[in-house]
């Protein structure tokens, strides 16, 4: 049955234009990556015949010797790569090479600065793939068949890197993709036998089936050294090494070997930070290598962002973005795994269901936490460039990792008031170091932003007493607080929150001092409750402040307030509960106040102390407006 032809143009997406447009700009000074990714691309390609055709063996087509040819033509100015894959339907084609169809992508042009160079580095982090045979070629022309369809439903799509292509049905005995790149006029180098061999070599030595060329007739003159042999039916020989990477000893495997798989398993750009690689055998058998990668993608956030390892069946490919390897919080790590037990059949489901992938999983999870332990330790520098990448994701591991907690604990880094520094840098390892004697808590204060903790009232005591205290500004930090519960035995304790007991920190006087303190000013207390007339759980006097007048402490069972407002931003009904309104009544403004006889300006002044809480919480007066009316009366009669 003959299929029409249907030749079509079409426009690209526009996205797809900008993304052409910079990419061939960007990456103008790497550009043999080209045939990296589409080597890349012809081995996934291979790699999903392989799976597909487990359930249907007429995929193969009588021709089950699977590989990728590189060929070229140095008069036409050609390179071409082929595969027996998997190929594509006509709809696949105008789906994978008309679209860009990646989540995050919006997110991608929204980063983009203008800045060539800032922009070619968020490049790598995007991805290059099949487009970046446009650094080197001025047309690009696909030939494809899908397995299992006939020849008449073979497909041409050419494009010369402007903003349409063309599709149109061909017929095509071959199964699979050749992708034809008539290279630009100052290109034209790359149709060179030696060159192609050392690109391949370099870039595509991992890729575990063979990567092949026509053989070169050594036995001519130099000068022809670089034609294939003139024989009737030109010979082929492998150019990689074509074993799977994993299955080889860790010894015969160089750093750079690593890094080029890398790109091919996470279609990132960028070299990894670090890796593992294991075998494991025993009760389960199988083989892992995990992978941290240097910049978080742009949707790590993204709930249907693709995550999870790469999984093979002896040596069989099986899945991509397999999720059930690994907990939630470590979904930034790549890599591939290799099962000697699941069955070639497995599915999602079984997966899910199958107890030898939890023992798997668990081991998994605890060789990332291992690895990123030993890389905090060896190189901390390294460490604080991944804690900026992936601290906030970290962070939410003991909420969900229960049984890690006390590891992930390790990993966690925090501002304190050690250092008053923004950037994350401090470990709880650190903290407890550098614990007084008579400490017996982990002490850390919640805000907005790190100026509202470090500037947070809360505090005074603590810097006056030399106490370090965490200064936790991260939306997830009060979350992940809940859940760590302790470290080293040592309580976390919330500064803003119960009635301030520093234990054996505070001696003997002066608890005895605050004792009296409290006596002596129960008159003031009552009228200040009466002022805040309901607003309040309790006011009291307080010792944690040396330089302000006031501040709102929650109790011990309540919501910490940085929490309260981040639910309440989030639109959920928050429980109703009243703040503790603790006062300094050494500060004159207190003293001032316990003086006043007119009872209309206590009122005022009471209120504005209570609001100005608030404020230096990072919170609002609940009325703003009669806050400044407040103030503005009271500076009013200051005046006079
Ligand atoms: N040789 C091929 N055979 C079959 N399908 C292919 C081939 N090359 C590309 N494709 C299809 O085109 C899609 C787009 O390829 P492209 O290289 O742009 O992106 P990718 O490989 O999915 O990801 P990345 O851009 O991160 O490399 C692929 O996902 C695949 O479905």
């Amino acid at each position: 049955m003959s299929v029409e032809a249907k030749k079509e143009t079409r426009g690209f997406q526009t996205e797809a234009k900008q993304l052409l447009h910079l990419m061939i700009h960007s990456l103008y000074s790497n550009k043999e990556i080209f045939l990296r990714e589409l080597v890349s691309n012809a081995s996934d390609a291979v790699d999903k015949l392989r799976f597909e055709a487990l359930s249907n063996d007429s995929l193969f087509e009588n021709d089950s010797d699977l590989k990728v040819t590189v060929e070229f033509d140095k008069e036409a100015g050609t390179v071409t790569v082929s595969d027996n894959g998997i190929g594509m339907s006509r709809d696949e084609v105008i789906e994978n090479l008309g679209t860009i169809a990646k989540s995050g992508t919006s997110q991608f042009f929204q980063n983009l600065t203008g800045d060539q160079k800032k922009d070619a580095h968020l490049i790598g982090q995007f991805g290059v793939g099949f487009y970046s045979a446009f650094i080197v070629a001025k047309e690009v022309e696909v030939f494809t068949r899908r397995a299992g369809s006939a020849a008449s439903e073979g497909v041409h799509w050419t494009c010369t890197g402007e903003a349409e292509f063309t599709v149109e049905n061909i017929e095509r005995e071959q199964r699979g993709t050749t992708i034809v790149l008539h290279l630009k006029d100052d290109e034209k180098d790359f149709a060179d036998n030696w060159r192609l061999r050392s690109i391949i070599k370099k870039y595509s030595d991992h890729i575990s089936i063979p990567v092949t060329m026509q053989k070169v007739n050594y036995d001519v003159a130099d000068d022809e050294s670089d034609k294939p042999a003139k024989d009737a039916a030109p010979e082929y020989e492998t150019i990689n090494s074509a074993t799977a990477l994993w299955t080889r000893s860790r010894s015969d495997v160089s750093d750079d070997e690593y890094k080029e798989f890398y790109k091919h398993v996470s279609h990132d750009h960028a070299d990894p930070v670090v890796w593992s690689h294991n075998k494991v055998e025993g009760k389960l058998d199988y083989t892992s290598l995990l992978y941290v990668p240097a910049k978080a993608p742009f949707d790590m956030y993204n709930r249907d962002a693709a995550r999870g390892l790469k999984l093979y069946v002896q040596r069989t490919f099986i899945m991509d973005d397999a999720e059930q390897f690994l907990p939630l919080y470590l979904r930034f790590i790549k890599g591939v795994v290799d099962s000697n037990d699941l069955s070639l059949n497995v599915s999602r489901e079984i997966l899910q269901q199958d107890p030898n992938i939890d023992a798997m999983r668990s081991a998994l999870t605890k060789r990332v936490l291992d690895m990123l332990a030993k890389m905090a330790k060896s190189d901390a520098e390294k460490y604080a460039t991944f804690w900026k990448e992936f601290g906030q994701v970290l962070k939410e591991g003991p909420a969900e990792d229960f049984t890690n907690r006390e590891k992930i604990a390790k990993l966690l880094r925090f501002s304190t008031t050690h250092t008053d520094k923004p950037d994350q840098d401090q470990s709880l390892e650190d903290y407890v170091s550098r614990m007084k004697p008579e400490q017996k808590k982990i002490y850390y204060v919640a805000a907005d932003n790190f100026n509202t903790a470090k500037s947070s009232p809360h505090l005074e005591i603590f810097r006056k007493k030399g106490i370090e205290v965490l200064l936790l500004s991260d939306r997830i930090d009060e979350w992940l607080m809940g859940h760590l519960v302790d470290f080293d035995e040592k309580s976390f304790q919330d500064v803003g929150k119960g009635a301030l007991d520093l234990g054996e920190l505070d001696s003997e006087e002066e608890k005895k001092a605050q004792e009296e303190s409290a006596k002596a000013h129960a008159d003031l207390i009552e009228r200040v409750k009466k002022a805040l007339d309901g607003k309040v759980s309790e006011v009291r006097v307080t010792h944690r402040l040396t330089d302000s007048p006031a501040c709102l402490v929650v109790s011990e069972q309540d919501m910490g307030a940085q929490m309260r407002r981040l639910l309440e931003q989030a639109g959920q009904a928050v429980p109703e509960s009243k703040p503790i309104f603790e006062m300094n009544p050494e500060h004159p403004l207190l003293r001032k106040l316990d003086q006043e006889p007119d009872e209309d300006r206590f009122v005022d002044l009471a209120q504005v102390l209570f609001d100005q809480a608030h404020l230096a919480e990072g919170g609002q007066p609940h009325d703003p407006a009669l806050y400044v009316q407040r103030l503005n009366k009271l500076l009013l009669e200051l005046s006079h």
